[in-house]
């Protein structure tokens, strides 16, 4: 199979195959009970027994993003705020995901940014919408643009920012080995794509909050 062709997914929707396709928690545990195997250790040793069970919890954390709304999350709004007007930044939103090419760890940190249009979103909200795209399978590219589109679809402000700043894995513990290597992505719409000055305001917050 190509690693070209890329199955359009609206950017709030999960991307799992449906609830009839998903394999069971003992079909799951099982096959960690093979890779255990196949490494060459003893599966049937004291300390590796109850592994495929912790294995399965502990991706049940690592992928909860697929159980969550994004749109839902966007859904409480404030109107009260004296016309304010200006933009709304959360900077340093740490997060780990996973890459979709080796389920190696991705690192970093989101910054989050839109320009009002009358109604504001509660802060914490901008932090889990990071949180449900990073608990998916990802690559940074993606997770950027579905942050951004699903702010702007949803809130329909006068513009929306998202930067993202990681390490991955896959490049820092094995392939290529660059431990230092960071990947930086953006998505910029609406006002901070077409106004420069909004666009270098953005920037400049982010680069004194770091
Ligand atoms: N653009 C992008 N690439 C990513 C991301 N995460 C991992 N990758 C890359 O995905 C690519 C997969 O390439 P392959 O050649 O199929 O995999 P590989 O043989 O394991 O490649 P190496 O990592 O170079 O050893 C690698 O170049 C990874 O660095 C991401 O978030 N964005
Ligand atoms: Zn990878």
């Amino acid at each position: 199979m190509s690693s070209k062709k890329t199955s359009p997914v609206a950017p709030h929707k999960a991307s799992h195959a449906g609830a009839d396709n998903r394999p069971s928690r003992s079909e799951a545990e099982s096959a960690v009970r093979i890779l255990l195997g196949w490494t060459g250790d003893d599966v049937t040793r004291e300390g590796l027994q109850d592994t495929p069970a912790r294995v399965v919890r502990a991706y049940e954390e690592y992928f909860s993003g697929y159980n969550k709304d994004p749109v839902k999350i966007l859904s409480t709004t404030f109107s009260e705020v004296e016309g304010y007007d200006e933009m709304v930044v959360l900077t340093n939103i740490q997060f780990v995901s996973h890459c979709e090419h080796h389920m190696a760890p991705i690192i970093g940190k989101a910054h989050v940014a839109y320009l009002p249009n009358k109604r504001v979103v509660g802060i914490s909200k901008l932090a889990r919408l990071v949180e449900i795209f990073a608990k998916r399978l990802q690559i940074q590219e993606k997770m950027t643009a579905q942050i951004a589109d699903t702010l702007q679809d949803v809130l329909q402000p006068q513009g929306v920012a998202v930067m993202i700043e990681a390490s991955h894995g896959c490049m820092t513990m094995r392939g290529v080995h660059k431990h230092e290597a960071n990947l930086v992505t953006s998505r910029m719409l609406g006002a901070f794509r077409n106004d420069p000055s909004t666009r270098r305001e953005f920037l400049s917050i982010i680069e004194r909050k770091k």
